[in-house]
């Protein structure tokens, strides 16, 4: 079998290892290495000539990904699993024991397992390219670093910032790793090998000690400080998770133990939380979407299509959306876009949203100030349709108004290429219908963002019957570019997202009307997972938009759809929600956070709060009209696969990954339990809550969609 591991001798009797596991793009860690990684330390221990050793990747742009999370879904017991991260142990103690120096030489991805592999090297100099990033993002999967990272990042650089990227997940750039002393130094990848192997050459060093703030030296050099860190550290937790993911308070026990009764122990207790973590349903859910989302990366998005490259872009309308878009295009795709608005207003705005993304950067030191300006130089507007002919593709993201669409479809028929892909970001109008005013049908397509654009993954890309193959590859890949995770959905009704999330944010209003509280609402469905409850995302997206969408939901796919009538009068007292500064909530002239209930709103829906019902039982009310409502756009073949619909669930709105997703959950609940949930509602509550026959039939068959 091709070795994974490569060991050559210099002449100054500096041994290079290098790694690079056959056949794959990323290296990761496989248990298999274990007897390879012995017999190469056994053969380095033996051969007095080697007086120093340099771990390097052999992959062009990574250094090793983190252990193979298919070895860890390979699992099937706890014991599999804690067994797999005491081999690390053993392996990455084995190298820590050396007497000779080993020097990790890092660029690329250096994530998980590889960073706990580099951190049991006695030092670590990295590149200073933009492609390299350090970081332990296992709690991302549900699991927590299993290869001594618990024990190792806090003695390196601290309780607070081990416990701060542990917890996180956040991935450290080259200087920052440098800053906090998770590297020894960053040098340009040209020096990067001969660098590490003068530090080999010059002998073990001890860790620099760890710049710390005073207040920090006396908490973390005191068992007393110490608790005070932890306790923060929990109670912080447990309010971000309300208590739905297990691993970061397991992070935080390893630490805590380690801390307090040593590193033998502390590994001892890892691997134990590791091995309960790793065949967890909230790890196996987060394990989940990760594939999905590798997988889904590899796709056109049309069999047998390939995408255009799209060099650049215009976008219609400089407003929330617009500019958003216009933002992403430059500072994330680095395409040049030109901005056209009717007003100068419009045009300033997009350029000032993309601007304070970019400084935020600046700011932060991720971004020098001319890389800020020279990717605003690539962003330019105007009023008039002037410099956009030579546009691949135009995005519309102008008033939800099918006139104002259509005549934009004539104008960049007229006014830029035969193959100008116009992708309207409208988030309910059929594209069929945006598509009647076309002579060019085949390069109309919908391209769907959520708000905020530059902070929300997900995109749909919307085929209505005539959209070409390479239309919607070319889209795909252009939002690729973006960041996004794009999904496609065939045309219809509110799409996917909205429609499922109308029925959600309905039954919402139902118990509103009901009398339950607006704060024991959105407790309640935070508490089952959600980011924030669906009044407060009721005021964020704005309740006029709700108002609109709604009736075309209803008149296209029935009577399940129809908004409680009561909400009218929200509108009719100005009640937008925060983009007027007047909603459900209370909000402040400048605060970004909405401050408290406005109470007058129940007098306005002619209701007062009575007694709250069990908040298990009004969150399940509203969710199972989210996951039979999924199934019917399943059946419908607005998604083409659960994996679809779950993305796109978790990534448009939320909806909580420790689940995985609807469909996962579905399958979690099972089929026949769902119906019965549902047939109970529909008793008590009406038509609204029949579960669809997809589900009826997978309940009798007992079916799963995974
Ligand atoms: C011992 C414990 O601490 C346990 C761990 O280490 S758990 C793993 C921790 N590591 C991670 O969570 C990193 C996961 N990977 C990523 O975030 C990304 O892949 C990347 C940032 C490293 C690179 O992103 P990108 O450049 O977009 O490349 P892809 O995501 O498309 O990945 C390329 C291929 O590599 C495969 N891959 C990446 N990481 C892993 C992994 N940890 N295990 C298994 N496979 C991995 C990925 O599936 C792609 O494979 P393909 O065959 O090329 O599709």
């Amino acid at each position: 079998m091709e070795k994974t591991f490569n060991l050559t001798r210099r002449d100054d009797g500096i041994a290079i290892l290098t790694m690079d596991v056959p056949g794959e793009t990323m290296n990761t860690l496989k248990a298999q290495f274990g007897p390879e990684i012995s017999e190469i330390l056994a053969e380095i221990k033996s051969d007095s000539s080697i007086r120093g050793l340099v771990l390097i990747s052999g992959k062009k742009d990574s250094f090793v990904a983190g252990a193979d999370i298919s070895m860890l879904d390979a699992c099937k017991t706890a014991g599999d699993a804690k067994a797999l991260s005491q081999q690390g142990h053993v392996v990455f103690n084995e190298l820590e024991a050396l007497t000779i120096p080993v020097v990790a030489a890092i660029h690329g991805a250096c994530l998980g397992g590889g960073l706990e592999l580099a951190l049991a090297c006695h030092q670590r100099v990295c590149s200073d390219d933009g492609k390299t990033m350090l970081g332990v993002p296992e709690v991302q999967l549900g699991l927590l670093p299993g290869g001594g990272g618990t024990q190792r990042l806090p003695r390196l650089v601290g309780i607070t910032t081990a416990l701060d990227m542990m917890l996180t997940g956040k991935q450290i750039r080259p200087k920052q790793a440098l800053k906090m002393g998770l590297v020894n130094d960053v040098v340009p990848q040209t020096i990067l090998l001969q660098t590490a192997v003068e530090m080999a050459l010059a002998g073990k060093r001890a860790p620099k000690p760890v710049k710390k703030s005073l207040v920090n030296q006396v908490l973390e050099g005191t068992s007393f400080g110490r608790n005070i860190i932890f306790d923060q550290a929990t109670k912080q937790v447990e309010k971000k998770t309300q208590g739905n993911y297990p691993a970061p308070a397991k992070i935080i026990d390893c630490v805590r133990q380690g801390v307090a009764k040593g590193m033998q122990k502390g590994l001892e207790v890892e691997a134990g939380h590791f091995a309960e973590l790793v065949v967890s349903k909230e790890s196996e859910a987060l394990r989940s979407i990760f594939f999905a989302t590798t997988e889904m990366k590899k796709e056109t998005g049309a069999e047998g299509a390939s995408p255009r490259k799209v060099k650049k872009a215009v976008i219609l309308g400089g407003g929330l959306m617009g500019g958003g878009i216009a933002s992403v295009t430059t500072t994330k795709a680095k395409i040049p876009v030109r901005v056209k608005d009717i007003s100068e207003k419009g045009l300033s705005n997009a350029l000032a949203y993309a601007y304070k993304l970019l400084d935020k950067g600046v700011k932060r030191r991720h971004m020098t100030p001319a890389a800020r300006d020279n990717l605003m130089a690539l962003m330019t507007t105007t009023t008039e349709y002037k410099g956009v002919k030579d546009a691949d593709i135009v995005v519309e993201a102008v008033f939800e108004d099918l006139a104002l669409k259509h005549q934009m479809v004539k104008d960049i028929e007229r006014e830029c290429g035969e193959h100008t892909i116009f992708a309207s970001n409208t988030s309910s109008l059929p594209i069929s219908q945006i598509a009647e005013a076309a002579t060019r049908p085949e390069n109309v397509i919908g391209l769907h963002y959520f708000s905020p654009v530059e902070k929300m993954p997900l995109v749909e890309v919307i085929a209505h019957a005539k959209t070409s193959p390479e239309t919607i590859a070319t889209t795909v890949a252009f939002a690729r570019k973006q960041g996004k995770t794009p999904i496609v959905v065939q045309d219809g009704a509110g799409f996917y997202v909205n429609r499922i999330l109308a029925l959600y944010m309905n039954e919402a209003a139902q118990l509103l009307l009901e009398g339950q509280s607006v704060e024991h609402l959105d407790k309640a469905l935070v508490k089952f997972g959600f980011p924030v409850g669906p009044i407060t995302l009721l005021d964020e997206v704005g309740i006029d938009v709700g108002a609109k969408i709604s009736p075309i939901l209803e008149k296209e796919l029935g009577e399940r759809f129809k908004a409680p009538a009561a909400f009218d009068k929200l509108l009719g007292d100005d009640r937008k929600g925060r983009k007027n500064g007047k909603g459900f909530y209370q909000y402040g002239a400048s605060s970004k956070k909405a401050k408290a209930v406005d109470e007058s709103v129940y007098g306005v829906l002619g209701i007062k709060p009575g007694t709250n019902k069990d908040a298990k039982a009004v969150a399940e009310r509203c969710v199972v009209q989210m996951l039979n409502e999924a199934v019917r756009c399943l059946d419908d073949g607005i998604i083409a696969s659960p994996r679809d619909g779950d993305i796109g669930a978790i990534f448009g709105i939320g909806f909580p990954p420790f689940l995985g997703g609807p469909f996962h959950y579905i399958d979690t609940l099972g089929a026949a339990n769902l119906v019965r949930i549902l047939e109970g509602y529909q008793s008590q509550l009406g038509s609204r809550f029949e579960p669809c026959e997809r589900l009826k039939t997978m309940a009798q068959e007992n079916a799963h969609f995974f």
